[in-house]
This record gives C-alpha cells, structure tokens and sequence, in this order.
C-alpha cells in the first residue's frame, strides 16, 4: 500500500499479490531483445531435450526391433547430437542471464536510493533504517532472482509441460489424459502454498529488516550502550528478534518441504498408474515398446517442472512481497517539492530579508503544534539570535528555512518570495546550515567540506577552516584527503562542530542558518570562533540558535521562544532588562509564568510578556 505523504511503512493491502511486482516490468524493457533471445535459447534446448525420447521410440521400434545396426548409429548419432546443442543452449542461456539481471537490480537500487533523498526528514524520522537498509539490499537481491530464475523457469517448465502431455496424448489419448489430469491437485497444491508462502514471506523480509534495525541502532550506539552496561540487555534483545527470524525462516522451509513432497507424489503416483497401465496396452498391442518407452522417458521429462514448481512460486511470493516492500518506498511521494512555478534565485540577487508571516507548525502525523504564530523578520545583513528553553521549537523553526519541513500553516519569505515558490535546489544554494548534531559523512573531509560548493579553490578551504579554528584538519594523518568515518567519529565532538561550520560557511550563504554552532567548544576555541563568525556575520543574514550568554553577543537582536510563540524580541540588553523570562532561561533562574496570550511581537521591536 503506498505510504502517505512521507508517511509511516505501510502494511500489504489485500491487492493482488503480484500487482507490485508487474508493476516494475519497465525495468525489463531495456533488456527486452536480450530476455527474448534467452526464452528462445531455453525453448530450443527443451526441444532438443524433447526430442530425445521420440528418438529413442525410433530406435526401438526401428533398428532395435528389425535388429538393423546401421540404422540404430545413425539414430544415437542424431540423440547424441540433440544432446549437445541442448547443452550449448544452456550454456548461452546462462552467460546471457547474468548481466541483464544484474543490470536490473542496480537499476531499481539507483532508483529507490534516488527517492529516499527525495523525501523529505519525516519519512525517515518514521521508517527505521533498517527496514529501508533491507529493502535496498536483500529485497532488491530476491527480486533480481526472479528476473534471472525464477520467471524464465515459470515460462519453460509452463511450455514444456503443455508440450509434454500434447505429445503424450499424440503417443496415447487415455493415458496422455490421465497425466494432463494430474494438473488438478498441483493446481489446488500450489494454490494453497501460494498464499501460504507470501504471509511468510512479508513476515520474513519485515522481520529482517528489524534485524538490520537492531544491528545498525547497536553499531552507532555502541559507546553509549557500553558506558551503560547494557551489553547483555541488548544481546537478549538481539537474540529474541534473531529467533524469530530464525522461527520464520524455519516455518518457510517446512512449508516449502511439505510442499515439494505433495509435488513430488502426484507425478510419481502417476507415473506409477502410467507403468502398469502402459505395459498391459503394450501386452495387448495398443501401443508398441518403443512408444511405451517414449512415453515414459517424456513423462519423465515432467518431473523437474513439476518439482521445480515449488521452488519457483515461493521464489515469485518473494519477490512479489519484496516488490511490496520496494513499491512501498517508491509510492510515497515527496511531501517536499518544486511548485511548478517555482523560480529560481541566484545568491546575487538575493538581499537577505527573511520573514515568517504568521507561521504554524505540526509535525506529520502530530496533533500538537510545535511552532504557534510566529511573525518574525530577519533584516539583511542582521544576525538574529534565538533563545529558548530546551524543546520549545528552536531547531524546528531553522528548518523551515533551507525547507526541511513546510509551514502548517501561514509563511516564511526570502526577499518576498515564499520559500514554496523557490527552486529547492536554488533555496537550499542561497542558505548554508550546521546543524546542532554535526554530521560528517564517510568521505574525505575535503568532500565533506566542500558539500554545498565542489568548485570551491584550496585558498578559500584555507580561509574558512581558519575561520571556523578547524585547521587540525591539516594535522590529520593524510590532511584533508583522510577519510573522516563513519559520522564523522574519528573526529571530537568539537571537531566535527568547527567542520560543520566550516562546511556551512564555505558555501557562501546569503543566509546562513546556525543551530548551537558552537555548543561543543571549549571556552578559548568558542571566543576564537566567536571572534571570526563575527566577519562572517557581518554581511550575511543569520539565523542562530543559541544557548550560552557570550555567543549571544553575534547577535543583533535576539527571539525569546517559549513553548512554539516569540514572546520577545529586542536587544540582548533590552531582553535582559526587560523580560524576566529572558533572564531566567539564560541563567538559573526559575522561568517565571509565560503568558501565551499576551501581546504578540512584531517581529521588529522589544515585545514583553
Ligand atoms: N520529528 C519530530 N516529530 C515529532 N515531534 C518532534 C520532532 N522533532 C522534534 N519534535 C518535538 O518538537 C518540539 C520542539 O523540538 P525542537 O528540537 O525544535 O526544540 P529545541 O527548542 O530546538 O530543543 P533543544 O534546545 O533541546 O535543541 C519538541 O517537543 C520535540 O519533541
């Protein structure tokens, strides 16, 4: 079931199980002449295979029963060499196979990666990472084992069962009758197991996903979880979901047993019926011993797509449900994207006048509104500071500027233009952003820096980390070509703070948009920072949040936010000398009451509670 907007992972609907996995058949197409030419291949080596048997009816009732040797090499000549182009065949088949499947899987795989940095935070805020880690990897997998096996055997063992029992009734209507009879129960067999198997299967693959949840949640937290001694809590935890994996997977594999053996009976009981009815119409001339002989030998031609019947559904019920999965990620459509007549804006023209305009705040999914109309105008060049008690909306209201979440409702302009009517790559060029969580990526820090400008030149690299007193870079063992890990986790906490500014800053922002730049500083390293941000700020407008009294000092004028409402706006010493709510979140001072309903800011002066 498709997702809503950037919403929650979404349960099976009772839709046709395959509908999803027909509907990635686009992806086939490239290869279409490709898929043809090995359908043909697999076809023409079944025939040859085919022909063998009706060969060896030849031979039996010719050479053999006339006892003429020179006829019986010519005919093992003619079997011997249907036996080596069906060899031949298989083998094109199976070179051919290989890449077009390949080439599918990493087809889909760019594209569900593609959509994933589509959508927009509160997808991801909602899906665990595991469960997108598994449908990228291992649901991508199935699939491309259907494409490459599963199908192709759907459609030979299907041909060659029809062609089968054809020639079996050509060679005996009754008993040809009676094996085209035995599709009945396999019909009613593979049915059931059909069904059975895809519950299983979307168990299976979700179950997974929440095993690859656990590991990636262990491996990024892992300092935590053993500073906390949690190890063994974890452990259990770990092992009980890897049980039930393990219980599913075993499940799978005794339906899958149970199966195979149903599959196995019926055309070995007909088989059977076949043997004892064929040699008492041998006995009685009905048919001669070399058609008995074909007959049997074809007949046996039907075990493998009949056994392999088993192996194939539940192969296509996999891939079916990890088509359910992938489709689940690929139907959710961005919540966060270009208006059609969005415009773009170059950081030229751009002056810096940033404005929210009544502005309303819920988080999907959310009843409660974390931002109440707010009006607030940031002049160009202003550096506006944001304070507030912890969890009253900061880091919320910044990521309405670079578009990480949409308005509920009201507005927030850039130069009168609201940030809906933007180009999102031209917005998102214009506002350079450091998050209070720095996150650095596994590349070079060269790459990590340059992430909002790759044309940027070594000198101006130079300038910023100087700026941002981020030149240990340098002293890092391979400079800045060396890989940063994982998150950035070589790297201190202020380390990887200074980058992220550096980065933020690097791109030349007409607004640059700071959450707690400089949190994780040491006093000396903050005041040095603090020292050259001021440069910066000097002709950018910015927005910062910021908890600490002498960081204030960047800023032109300061927003007191409680609980989603500016309460004031003013200087830092007017908010200090005239609202006691300031003074109390900048110091230890209990905050006294804060009247929702008072008089709201303009945006512009000192407003008080
Ligand atoms: N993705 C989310 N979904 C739902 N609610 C959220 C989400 N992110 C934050 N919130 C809620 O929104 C409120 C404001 O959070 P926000 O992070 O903006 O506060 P903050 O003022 O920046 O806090 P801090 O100073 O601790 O960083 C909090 O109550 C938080 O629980």
């Amino acid at each position: 079931m498709p997702a809503d907007r950037d919403g929650s992972p979404a349960s099976p609907a009772g839709r046709h199980p395959l509908r999803n996995l027909w509907r990635l058949r686009h992806y086939l197409r490239p290869y279409a002449a490709e898929f043809s030419w090995l359908m043909l291949a697999g076809l023409a080596a079944t025939g040859a295979g085919i022909s063998v048997p009706l060969v060896a009816q030849r031979v039996v009732d010719g050479p053999v029963a006339r006892q003429e040797p020179a006829g019986l090499v010519r005919l093992a000549g003619l079997a011997l060499l249907l036996g080596l182009v069906e060899a031949l065949l298989i083998f094109v088949r199976r070179w051919v196979q290989s890449s077009s499947s390949m080439a599918i899987e990493a087809a889909i795989r760019d594209d569900v990666y593609a959509h994933l940095q589509r959508l927009a935070p509160s997808f991801h805020d909602r899906w665990q990472s595991g469960q997108l880690l598994s449908r990228i990897t291992s649901d991508l997998s199935v699939i491309r084992r259907f494409l490459s096996f599963g199908l192709f055997f759907l459609v030979l063992n299907l041909v060659t069962y029809l062609v089968v029992v054809a020639l079996l009734i050509r060679l005996h209507t009754v008993l040809g009758l009676v094996v085209a009879g035995s599709a009945i129960p396999l019909f009613v067999i593979t049915r059931r197991f059909a069904r059975a198997y895809h519950t299983a299967s979307r168990r299976m693959q979700d179950q997974q996903g929440d095993v690859a949840t656990l590991v990636e949640e262990t491996a990024q937290g892992l300092r935590t979880m053993k500073a906390y001694g949690r190890g063994p809590e974890l452990t259990a935890r770990f092992a009980t979901s890897a049980r039930t994996l393990h219980d599913t997977g075993v499940g799978k594999g005794r339906l899958l047993a149970r199966t195979s053996a149903k599959l196995d009976l019926v055309p070995n009981l007909v088989l059977g019926l076949v043997l004892v009815a064929g040699a008492a119409a041998a006995a009685r001339g009905a048919l001669s011993i070399g058609e008995l002989v074909a007959f049997i030998s074809l007949q046996l031609m039907l075990t493998w797509p009949v056994q392999g019947l088993g192996w194939i559904i539940a192969n296509g019920q996999e891939a079916a449900t990890a088509a359910d999965r992938v489709r689940e990620v690929l139907d959710t459509p961005p919540a966060i994207l270009d208006a059609p007549h969005a415009v773009t804006l170059t950081r030229a023209e751009v002056t810096g006048r940033l404005r929210f305009e009544g502005v309303t705040f819920r988080y999907p999914g959310t009843a409660r509104a974390v931002l109440r109309g707010i009006d607030l105008t940031v002049e160009p060049g202003e550096t506006l500071a944001l304070v507030g008690a912890t969890g009253c909306g900061k880091s919320t209201l910044l990521s309405l500027v670079p578009r990480l979440h949409d308005v509920t409702e009201g507005r927030v302009t850039l130069d009168g233009h609201d940030l809906r009517d933007l180009r999102l790559s031209s917005l998102r060029r214009v506002v350079g952003v450091a998050f209070e969580e720095p996150t650095l990526f596994s590349m070079s820090v060269w790459e990590n820096l340059t992430l909002g400008r790759p044309e940027a030149t070594e000198e101006e690299v130079r300038a910023t980390l100087a700026l941002a007193q981020a030149d240990f870079a340098y002293d890092l063992p391979w400079g800045l070509a060396t890989r940063v890990g994982e998150q950035g986790l070589s790297l201190s906490g202020g380390q990887r703070q200074r980058l992220a500014l550096a980065r933020a800053v690097l791109s030349r922002p007409a607004l640059l948009v700071l959450d707690d730049p400089l949190s994780a500083l040491d006093v000396h390293t903050e005041a040095l920072v603090e020292a050259a941000l001021k440069r910066v700020l000097g002709d950018t407008t910015a927005l910062l949040v910021v908890h600490r009294p002498s960081t204030i000092a960047l800023a032109d004028r300061v927003a007191l936010l409680d609980a989603g409402r500016i309460v004031a706006v003013g200087t830092h010493s007017e908010l200090l000398a005239g609202v006691p709510a300031y003074r109390a979140v900048l110091s230890a001072e209990p905050p006294p009451p804060v009247s929702a309903a008072g008089p709201a800011p303009d945006g512009r002066g000192l407003v008080r509670s």
